[in-house]
């Protein structure tokens, strides 16, 4: 067997009161890829800022090609043939493809000046070289994800790097976009990089990976190729006991119409949207990326202004001008993207869940500390949210508690109709079964849910209705037991029409 690429032996990282990683060794083959598998909080991502020289292990060794290595930067670990695509990518919207590839190793001339032409030819060469259709003077901002993704793969080849580390980098991808992804990977593994893939998606795992580890609570409990392991065996692995990923759906005694929304309009992104949601009833909002889900139930909300279409909430007429109306009114939306508009990682995870309704927790003339923390405690506990105490900050949460949070902190304003956009994403098996769960509970106590997601097991396993949405609009619906995943995917992608 060729020497490993990269090693790790006895990795440990510890923050105040937490054990990230402990005693974690793994080794990384060359031409092959290799998923990081865990539960939210068992310690990819600090893996993954070990590795590319964020953080300082606590104890451990690091070897390039047998090497000995100590990263005290990010420039190191790229010295080192270390380079990492990320989940949010870290790069310059307002500087040009080309100055983002060659950040921190532009070419220059004889009197050490930028060497435009040069580093644009070398930016097309390497973006060529990935089949990216991308102009190397296009400025960022002007990219999709994925094609950001692409130009920090150019730039990661750009460095000559020999490990390329993907964190959950299709979470915004479409699935035309992951294939193009894919095959790129497969391009990384036949020039004999490795490649370390952290995903919570069992199928592109099964896909792609050639080798698996699989961590909990910090510490490795099982590795080995993906070829001799079997889906319900990882999530064993992951969650330490055998979780049963489908929750029957609960038997909900679905009530009166609370929300009626008639003619949705905005110029651009949605048209025509209307649907009726009655008390204790789930309805998915089922569509390919892009198909304006969003974009309308943040009009909704009044996150984005709204051109035309009304809005009634228990037989009254809203008038929602900004979310602090749709609030008020009984109406809450989790968003999808956390970080941007859903929490306030420098705030403790108590004040992110009392902070949308802080008058609910005054008693007298003051803000009762023990009835935030009491409903802290509940919603947490519910929620499965994995942390220290309840004070912990977000940001030292791992993504996937950060966004039980948010969904927590949405909760907690009790709302009469809640909008959950893409509630699971990023988040691992187990913590997702209790998401379900709650979400039938909150029916069952009578709560009207719109549930947007792009997973068609979830909105199957869930929804009462689903609505399909394709380029702004309504083109479908169906009801549970009328329904086939042909037929919604269908609908969702135009191939039904096409057939008629
Ligand atoms: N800067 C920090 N300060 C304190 N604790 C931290 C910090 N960063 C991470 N942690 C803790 O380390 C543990 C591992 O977190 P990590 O982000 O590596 O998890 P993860 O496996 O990537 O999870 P997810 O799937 O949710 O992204 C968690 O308990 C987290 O709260």
């Amino acid at each position: 067997m060729s020497q490993p690429i990269l090693t790790l032996s006895g990795l440990s990282k510890s923050f105040p009161g937490v054990r990230a990683l402990h005693d974690v060794s793994l080794s990384l083959r060359p031409g092959s890829v290799t998923a990081i598998l865990g539960e939210n909080g068992a310690g990819k991502s600090t893996i993954v800022k070990v590795l590319t020289g964020i953080y300082r292990p606590s104890d451990g060794e690091i070897r390039v090609r047998g090497e000995l290595k100590s990263f005290s930067s990010p420039r190191d670990a790229w010295a080192a043939g270390i380079a990492a695509i990320h989940q949010e990518t870290v790069m310059f919207d307002e500087l040009s493809v080309a100055e983002n590839i060659f950040m921190g190793h532009m070419p220059t001339g004889p009197a050490r000046f930028v060497d435009w032409s040069e580093m644009h030819a070398r930016a097309a060469a390497l973006l060529k070289r990935i089949d990216a259709a991308i102009p190397p003077e296009f400025k960022l901002k002007r990219l999709s994800v994925a094609q950001k993704h692409l130009v920090e793969i150019a730039r990661a080849l750009s460095h000559e790097a020999q490990v390329v580390i993907m964190d959950e980098p299709t979470a915004a991808l479409s699935a035309n976009e992951i294939d193009d992804l894919f095959r790129i990977v497969a391009q990384l593994k036949a020039e004999g990089r490795a490649v370390l893939f952290i995903s919570h998606k069992f199928d592109e795992i099964f896909r792609i990976a050639d080798d698996f580890v699989c961590l909990r609570d910090g510490e490795k409990v099982g590795e080995g190729a993906i070829a001799s392991v079997t889906e319900p065996q990882l999530v064993r692995m992951m969650v330490g006991r055998p979780v049963d990923q489908v929750f029957p759906k609960r038997d909900v005694a679905i009530g009166d119409v609370v929300l009626s929304v008639a003619g949705l309009s905005n110029a651009t992104e949605y048209a025509d949207v209307s649907f009726d949601l009655r008390k204790g009833e789930i309805l998915g909002l089922y569509g390919l990326v892009g198909a304006g889900r969003t974009e309308a139930m943040q009009g909704l909300f009044g996150i984005t202004p709204k051109t035309r279409g009304t809005v009634t909430l228990e037989g009254r007429r809203l008038s929602i001008g900004a979310p602090s109306d749709a609030i008020t009114a009984g109406i809450s939306y989790v968003p999808e993207d956390r970080q941007e508009q859903g929490a306030i990682v420098s705030l403790g995870i108590r004040e992110n869940v009392t902070l949308a309704n802080l008058s609910k927790y005054i008693r007298g003339l003051f803000l009762s500390r023990t009835s935030e923390q009491a409903e802290t405690r509940r919603l947490g506990k519910r929620l499965a949210v994995k942390a220290a105490n309840w004070e912990q900050k977000l940001a030292e949460l791992s993504g996937g508690n950060q966004q039980k949070v948010v969904i927590a902190k949405w909760l907690a304003t009790r709302p009469k109709v809640i909008v959950l956009d893409e509630p699971t994403k990023g988040i691992d098996v187990g913590s997702k079964a209790a998401v379900h769960d709650f979400i039938g509970e909150l029916a069952s106590e009578g709560l009207a849910v719109v549930l947007i997601t792009s997973e068609l097991p979830e909105v199957m396993g869930l929804a009462d209705r689903v609505l399909v949405m394709k380029e702004g609009r309504v083109v479908d619906a169906f009801k549970r037991g009328q329904w086939s995943a042909e037929a919604i995917v269908g609908a969702a992608t135009g191939a039904a029409k096409e057939a008629a």
